[in-house]
């Protein structure tokens, strides 16, 4: 099957005097595993629910192959919405059958489904259990287990890590890197950024309903400051707080971390280590997803 991109183009949407969205743009590319991440009430959720047509877009659009979504598009996205639409009452098997069934499968092809991400998501044991009476990590399971049942062309998840165990949480990630593996886009929220980070391809940071960074993880930490560890047992306190350009971020026993300000020579900063004594380690390492995260939330606060 040949996989297409989900296109967001401009997506706005105010609710009253709140705008909510504005202008978001970004693609989830065949095959890419893509993080959507941003503070609370930044626009998430809200976006996905104009991607599903849960809500209508101010003005904007979303495309998936090239083409405005439809109301036929949509039933190949699988969803897995934030507030967990499953019918409480219903046993576990029964409601991925009738989710795969609503969204065209037949009645033999819909049992084969639901029993094979029953089996996948460790849901076997309890297939014949009401979704109310199961722990709240299981019902994300089943509630997974709904936006693949009908094997979606596009899967967009709304926190689907949240409140997992750390088994389950592997769980999720495979299926997901399976999906994407297989060509599907994969587009999901978090707020758990060492998971994103781990996860993604490419990651989305919305602020205030703006996409205010885009791509890579290791393309957007590229050019941001730089952290460098350096062992030194016999530099005294202090020996690099006068270097310029050099922030002492840290000084334990005689190891030091310092960040180096974008453009400063880390030379600088060996050179004046060297002239201590010896030098057992000098690593430079990229800020993390959760680093970048702040600074660019923080960056934009002072903006404003
Ligand atoms: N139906 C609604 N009516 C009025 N305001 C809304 C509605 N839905 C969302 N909002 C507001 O729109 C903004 C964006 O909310 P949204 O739920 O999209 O954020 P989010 O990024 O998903 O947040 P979280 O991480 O907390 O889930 C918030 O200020 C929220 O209060």
């Amino acid at each position: 099957m040949q996989h297409h991109a989900l296109e967001l183009d401009g997506v706005s949407k105010r609710f009253g005097n709140l705008v909510a969205l504005d202008g978001v743009s970004f693609e989830v590319r065949p095959g890419e595993l893509f993080g959507f991440v941003g503070s609370n009430g930044a626009g998430k959720t809200t976006a996905m629910r104009i991607v599903l047509g849960v809500l209508e877009a101010d003005s904007g659009e979303v495309r998936f192959d090239g083409r405005p979504v439809t109301h036929e598009t949509r039933t190949r996205i699988g969803y897995m919405p934030e507030e967990r639409g499953l019918y409480p009452k219903m046993k576990v098997l029964d409601q991925l059958v009738y989710l795969a069934q609503l969204h065209g499968m037949s009645s033999n092809e819909a049992h084969q489904s639901a029993q094979t991400w029953i089996s996948r998501l460790g849901l076997a044991d309890r297939r014949g259990d009401e979704v109310q009476k199961l722990s709240l990590g299981n019902q994300q399971r089943v509630q997974l287990a709904a936006a693949l049942v009908h094997n979606p062309d596009v899967l967009v998840l709304d926190e689907p890590f949240s409140g997992l165990d750390p088994i389950a949480v592997d769980v999720m990630s495979s299926v997901l890197r399976e999906k994407a593996a297989a060509g599907v886009p994969v587009v999901f929220s978090s707020h758990q950024l060492d998971l994103v980070e781990r996860l993604c391809d490419r990651v989305g940071i919305i602020r205030a309903g703006r996409i205010v960074a885009c791509g890579a993880v290791a393309e957007l930490t590229e050019g941001a400051a730089t952290k460098i560890t350096v062992t030194a047992p016999l530099a005294p306190p202090g020996w690099a707080a006068e270097l310029s350009g050099v922030k002492v971020l840290s000084q334990e026993g005689d190891t030091t971390v310092v960040e180096l300000a974008p453009g400063t020579d880390d030379q600088t900063v060996l050179k004046a280590a060297l002239a201590t004594g010896p030098v057992r380690e000098f690593s430079r390492t990229h800020p993390s997803l959760a680093e970048l995260f702040r600074n660019v939330v923080t960056d934009q606060q002072e903006a404003r």
